[in-house]
């Protein structure tokens, strides 16, 4: 693995810190899709470029990466990206519909999944490397950068599925009744997830996130059979290729919905579990105590529709029962696109007005 640039040295180093378990001033807060479709400068940006348009120019998706950062006094940044790019790379169309989301008009089938293009699939994924790095400069060490990747089974049931899906039905067939070809694309895409994230560390991530999202259509038995090993070899690949170096790169789980299997995500080899806004912080908070992982979550992310003062008490309450030791505040999903940017800016600066002893 090659070494990551001289880049400018982390001036707000909280999250990293929070993430390995160090003491910090102040509690660091990020959210997941901080990024993206609420942010009226990003409407402004897509009516001139589309999605993989800026996902695959360095300089727009650095654009869209800082544009959070320049409303709201974020610990962190996420590289403006999707999961469903590993898909394209495979040699599938994507295509980004507004108002749907992403759709795959040929989706996988048993009979052409030999034609996924495995060969050459993490280079075509170097334009997200040179976002990274771009992002990296660009940022001159305000605060870490986060690369990511989807799970293995959350972007299984994509690739078949052809887009979401309310039961990820067609997708579960193919563990129920093709559980070799379910782990051959599995053990497929568990090589490229990890290689991926190596490429996004060596260009410059700071932290890793993979997201599990469609980890709510499965249960304990699948998600031990299908999911849990999966992750836990894209973990330990990943921490042992980067051992050499003096990259010490935080890596964060989250699987929307996997309350069936909580407590063995401390073990998977995540320094990060990320906690989903069903759960409730008390319950998790006692759970994890004294384990040797750090918690991000979770409040719901239609809280940033309640008025203000409320929206502070949620907050400050969801704190207090987590407990402040080894807490990365985030919502518990990802920011919905009606979503109120000054609520942003009340969760960003609720989490800040408490000073940690
Ligand atoms: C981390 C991330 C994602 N997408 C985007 C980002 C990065 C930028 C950001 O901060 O917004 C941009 C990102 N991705 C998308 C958008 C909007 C598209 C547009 O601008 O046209 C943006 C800004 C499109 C997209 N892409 C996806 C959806 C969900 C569809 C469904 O309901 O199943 C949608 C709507 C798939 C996707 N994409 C992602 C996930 C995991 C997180 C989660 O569970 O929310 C998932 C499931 C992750």
């Amino acid at each position: 693995l090659i070494m990551q640039q001289p880049f400018p040295p982390l001036k707000n180093d909280r999250l990293i810190r929070v993430a390995k378990g160090l003491k910090t001033d102040k509690l660091p807060v990020w959210i997941m899709r901080q990024a993206g479709r609420y942010l009226p400068e990003f409407q402004e940006l897509r009516r001139e470029y589309s999605f993989f348009e800026i996902c695959q120019t360095p300089k727009l998706a650095c654009e869209a990466t800082l544009m959070p950062l320049k409303r709201f006094n974020l610990d962190a940044a996420i590289i403006f990206s999707d999961i469903l790019v590993i898909p394209q790379a495979l040699g599938m169309t994507v295509e980004m519909q507004p108002g749907v989301g992403p759709v795959l008009p040929k989706p996988l089938t048993i009979e052409n999944m030999k034609m996924l293009q495995v060969q050459g699939a993490v280079s075509r994924l170097q334009y997200v490397g040179d976002a990274i790095t771009t992002t990296r400069y660009a940022l001159k060490g305000e605060v870490p950068l986060f690369g990511f990747s989807g799970a293995p089974w959350t972007l299984m049931g994509y690739m078949i599925e052809g887009g979401g899906s309310k039961t990820m039905s067609k997708a579960k067939k193919w563990l129920y009744c093709h559980p070799e070809a379910s782990k051959q694309l599995l053990d497929i895409l568990t090589e490229v997830i990890t290689e991926f994230l190596l490429l996004q560390i060596e260009h410059g991530a700071q932290i890793v996130q993979v997201f599990d999202s469609s980890a709510e259509y499965l249960n304990r038995q699948l998600y031990f059979k299908y999911c849990l090993p999966y992750l836990r070899k894209i973990a330990y690949n990943v921490k042992r290729r980067i051992r050499d170096t003096k990259m010490d790169v935080p890596l964060v789980i989250f699987a929307k919905g996997a309350h069936f299997c909580l407590e063995e995500m401390e073990s998977l080899g995540y320094d990060v579990v990320g906690i989903d806004w069903t759960l409730d912080p008390e319950k998790v908070g006692n759970l994890f105590r004294d384990k040797n992982v750090t918690l991000q979550g979770n409040l719901d992310p239609c809280a940033l529709y309640a008025p203000k003062e409320e929206l502070i008490k949620m907050t400050m309450q969801m704190i207090k029962q987590f407990g402040t030791d080894r807490l990365i505040v985030n919502l518990g999903h990802g920011i919905y696109p009606d979503a109120d940017v000054e609520a942003v800016k009340t969760f960003v600066d609720a989490v800040h007005a408490i000073e940690l002893k």
